[in-house]
């Protein structure tokens, strides 16, 4: 269901400012309305900066990929770097926005450490491209809401250098200056935190599908300014206040909420709000002034004199189309119609995807979870193998406190232990057996189908084959006669709950297969289990489980 508050009127205020007209439904902040506009700053994964050829790597020693032209010597001429180009037209393209046939750079002017030309070569004219719009879904309060949020300009920029800070002094590193960046500016077109942090993740999400950006947040290469500012639904839009440099989408709706209700406070006592730039301070969770637009520093933009127009072909942007990766949204719909996956299944695998470090200056590349999750199903049911994905494999990664990659447990051999559970040779989750998740039941990985799978992620380059390393962990299903022998044994051990169980006392029935389980380790069936307890006990069948 779409919220009311996604149906909106625009009407444009004297000032050319938007103002809409939407019914302010959230209970947080009754009768006011926020709205938020968002410039993310994201780093391109070109291998070379974006004017010059040193290698684009952050991490190496401090200086170490460091051209003249970086470090603005005289003389030395920037040299635009096709691939960045490459990157930024994809992006703009999987935005759905207008790559303009003509773009420039030019100059903005300020004088810091970390800025060695006293200059940083952005696109304020003409940026690359103008327009688009990505849709952005989620949930708050068990509502879905989903919105298209607008894009306003993507333009390409370089990345400072980076500056730590001693007692004293402070160093400087120009591995990152000259770094290839984009801005990508939103309209004003978000109206809560949770949105906006929709906005931020499935944006996020894009850039990593097509390769334009790892987007990893936590190392810097995605950073967000957020734009804040609240009104009377129908009135015009209040004056915003920007926020400088959020880099966890926690920390950018804490933020967000905390600047939102600032506003309020003010606006409800009479007073107004001063366009300002803010700092956000994590842990008094609140925004600080950082300067006021009175004090804004005056950049001098001009165009840059020694780069001449970007010019992009009809021709170019056709190759670039044709070199598209698909987008998420295309995937959710494969997977979603194609192989009738359910939503969380969808949103599992779609997380799984993580981009590697190597960058690859704009080489068409697939989703390896996607990829990865069809070589299984081939041949099997996608629901089935969408599950072991996403609670065994992943679970067992997470366990180990790693993340998926496709080399990690081999396809084929995800297949065949899927084939082996579903033979009987392996046991699987009894999932007929209870309605609720079975993880919630029994411990994590007690069928023989998951300890397997467990010990190939520990063994992760056995040359093993996989029926040998079965018989030698003893993980082959029991058969018939043993199963009788641990239920036996398991009536025995639990002798009160097998007396409530004979009164008619079903409930306790999981408590005893969970016993079989835990003294067969995993080899037993738990619903053959639960067939031959029921019989044992002298319970009738369960009709509801056959
Ligand atoms: N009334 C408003 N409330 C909230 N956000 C707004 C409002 N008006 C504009 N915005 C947002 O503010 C952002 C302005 O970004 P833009 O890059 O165009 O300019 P800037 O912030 O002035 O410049 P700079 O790039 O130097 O920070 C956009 O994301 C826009 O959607
Ligand atoms: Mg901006
Ligand atoms: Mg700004």
């Amino acid at each position: 269901m779409l919220s009311r508050a996604s149906c909106r009127v625009a009407r444009l205020s004297p000032s050319g400012t938007r103002s809409y007209s939407v019914e302010a439904t959230d209970e947080r902040w009754p009768g006011w309305q926020p709205v938020i506009g968002i410039e993310v700053h994201t780093q391109i994964r070109a291998r070379r900066k974006l004017f010059s050829d040193a290698v684009a790597n952050f991490d190496a020693r401090p200086n170490w990929h460091v051209s003249s032209f970086d470090a603005a010597f005289p003389g030395t001429l920037p040299v635009l770097n096709k691939a960045c180009v490459d990157l930024g037209t994809r992006t703009a393209l999987a935005l759905g926005s207008q790559v303009h046939e003509r773009s420039s750079f030019d100059r903005k002017h300020y004088f810091y450490a970390d800025l060695p030309a006293g200059y940083q070569i952005t696109q304020h004219y003409s940026p690359l491209a103008t327009g688009g719009k990505l849709h952005v879904t989620h949930t708050h309060k068990q509502v879905k809401h989903g919105r298209d949020v607008r894009i306003h300009q993507i333009q390409l920029e370089q990345d400072t250098a980076k500056s730590t800070y001693h007692p004293g002094h402070t160093l400087i590193d120009l591995n990152r200056a000259g770094a290839a960046l984009m801005e990508i500016v939103s309209e004003p077109d978000m109206r809560s935190p949770e949105e906006a942090g929709a906005y931020v993740t499935e944006l996020r999400a894009l850039l990593r599908a097509i390769g334009a950006s790892n987007g990893n947040m936590d190392e810097g290469s995605l950073r967000c300014d957020v734009n804040v500012s609240v009104h009377r639904p129908g009135e015009y839009f209040g004056t915003r206040c920007e926020i400088k440099n959020l880099n966890t989408i926690k920390g950018l709706q804490i933020a967000i909420t905390s600047e939102i209700r600032r506003h309020i406070a003010l606006l409800s006592s009479g007073q107004s709000i001063a366009q300002e730039t803010r700092g956000f301070d994590e842990d008094r969770a609140e925004t600080f002034k950082l300067r006021s637009k009175e004090d804004a520093p005056d950049y001098r933009y001009m165009p840059d004199p020694n780069l001449p127009p970007l010019m992009i072909s009809q021709d170019y942007i056709q190759h670039i189309k044709a070199g598209m990766p698909p987008l998420p949204s295309d995937i959710r719909q494969r997977l979603a119609e194609q192989h009738k996956l359910s939503e969380r299944h969808i949103d599992v695998l779609m997380s799984m995807w993580e981009v590697s470090d190597v960058p690859f200056d704009g080489e068409r590349r697939e989703n390896d979870a996607l990829s990865y999750f069809e070589e299984v199903a081939q041949g099997r049911s996608s629901r089935l193998v969408a599950n072991w994905i996403t609670n065994d494999l992943v679970g067992g990664l997470a366990y180990r406190g790693e993340t998926f990659s496709p080399e990690r447990l081999p396809a084929a051999h995800l297949g065949l232990i899927i084939d082996m559970v579903q033979m009987g040779d392996l046991t699987g989750l009894p999932s007929l057996l209870f309605s609720e998740p079975c993880s919630l039941l029994l411990p994590p990985l007690a069928t023989s189908g998951r300890a397997l799978l467990r010990r190939l992620l520990e063994e992760p380059c056995t040359s093993e084959p996989l029926s040998a390393m079965i018989d030698r962990l003893n993980l082959r299903s029991t058969g018939a006669d043993g199963l009788q022998q641990f239920c036996e044994t398991a009536i025995t051990r639990l002798h009160v709950e097998a007396e409530s169980a004979r009164k008619g006392n079903t409930k306790v029935l999981k408590r005893l297969v969970g016993e079989v389980m835990k003294t067969s380790k995993g080899r037993a069936d738990a619903q053959a289990a639960a067939v031959m307890l029921r019989e044992m006990l002298g319970l009738p069948a369960d009709e509801t489980k056959s």
